[in-house]
């Protein structure tokens, strides 16, 4: 039997029901979810029962008391994963992506010089990452001196990369991060920018529903969230090729612009405070009858040249990454993809910027 067929029926024995669905390898996103037949909107394609969620009520006791104010609820299930009673997941690990290629695909894994060249957006979410498994794996390594540290990497990752907001009685005092459980056969489905819909309580657990039709042998996604880009890379490991979501950090080219800008034109300062700030805040001030400040031309003239700015500044960190000596080849080549992404972005606003 293959590992798939043993998952799902290591799924049904819990109580997990789907129609219409198998899950299947797919063609470079890994293990997904495919339309077994012609699927109707509307139908409820998976559902997951409360019993078969595992969250931390269902961590090993040992593992949950132990790690209780040591670590993340990502970071104890990673644990328990890693070294509950191995029975607990044999069929769901089975199937699961291969420390390989998180090695690839997860830019933490990544060697400093290349993490170095990632987008502002990524690095800082990076750093954000950095902090949280420094906590949890300093939990975990004082309470399990055998754990080695990048098989739990590897596991906090795994966990990171599938688990689903879970609200309960007994996970609503936990912060947002921390309301996360797995769901067998339900973290199959591959991420795209719209999805199935995911809906869930506390007592019924979770059904995925479609909500436009699908042909056998076609791909069955739900979203993840809407994400752009940088942050499918950081968390995920990959990017989308058409995103809804996806947005370019320009905080780079402005933040220093607007600190050396202290002492100069009052109108380019404010044409800068007005590009760093949000929308709203730019409308407000279009719609507030200040004549002092720069027109909407001026604030478009002053965005070109940054966005001039950018563009060189995205070609020589292209570069960079060809020439540079670390890292593996595919590491390389998703990066390499989302700077192209980015280029696009910023020279599709250069062409709308154009007189
Ligand atoms: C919840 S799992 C989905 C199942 C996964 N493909 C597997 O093999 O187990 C999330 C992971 O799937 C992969 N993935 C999800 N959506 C993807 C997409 N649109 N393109 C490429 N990889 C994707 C990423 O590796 C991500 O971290």
């Amino acid at each position: 039997m293959s590992v798939h067929k043993k998952l799902t029926r290591w799924a049904k024995e819990r109580g997990v029901l789907y129609t219409g669905i198998r899950v299947q390898v797919t063609d470079g996103q890994g293990t997904g979810i495919i339309a077994a037949r012609a699927i109707e909107p509307g139908e409820i394609i998976l559902t997951v029962p409360a019993q078969a969620v595992h969250c931390l009520d269902t961590v090993d006791p040992i593992i949950a008391l132990t790690l209780k104010h040591h670590a993340s609820i990502q970071g104890i299930l990673a644990a328990d994963v890693m070294l509950g009673k191995a029975s607990k997941y044999t069929s769901w690990k089975a199937v699961l992506p291969s420390e390989e290629s998180l090695h690839t695909s997860i830019p933490m894994m990544w060697p400093e010089a290349l993490q170095a060249l990632l987008p502002t957006a990524a690095k800082s979410l990076l750093y954000k990452q950095q902090d949280k498994v420094r906590r949890d794996w300093g939990g975990v390594s004082s309470a399990f001196p055998g754990a080695e540290r990048n098989e739990y990497l590897c596991h906090w990752f795994l966990v990171g990369t599938r688990t689903f907001y879970w609200e309960t009685p007994s996970t609503k005092n936990l912060s947002h991060d921390d309301q996360l459980a797995l769901l067998p056969v339900a973290d199959m489905f591959n991420h795209a920018d719209v999805g199935c819909s995911v809906a869930f309580s506390a007592e019924e657990g979770y059904d995925i529903t479609t909500k436009r039709a699908y042909q056998t042998g076609e791909e069955v996604y739900t979203s993840y969230g809407e994400h752009s880009n940088d942050f499918l890379l950081t968390e995920y490991g990959f990017v989308l090729q058409d995103n809804r979501w996806d947005e370019v950090c320009l905080d780079d080219i402005i933040i220093p612009a607007l600190n050396a800008e202290t002492s100069g034109c009052f109108k380019t300062q404010v044409a800068l405070r007005l590009l760093a700030s949000k929308s709203d805040v730019w409308q407000e001030f279009l719609t507030s009858g200040d004549r002092q400040g720069p027109s909407q031309s001026e604030t478009d003239a002053l965005l070109a040249q940054f966005l001039n700015n950018f563009s060189s500044r995205i070609q020589e960190t292209l570069k960079q990454i060809e020439e540079l000596g670390s890292g593996q080849k595919a590491q390389r080549d998703l990066l390499t993809r989302r700077w192209k992404q980015i280029g696009t972005i910023v020279a599709n606003c250069e062409q709308k910027l154009k007189p």
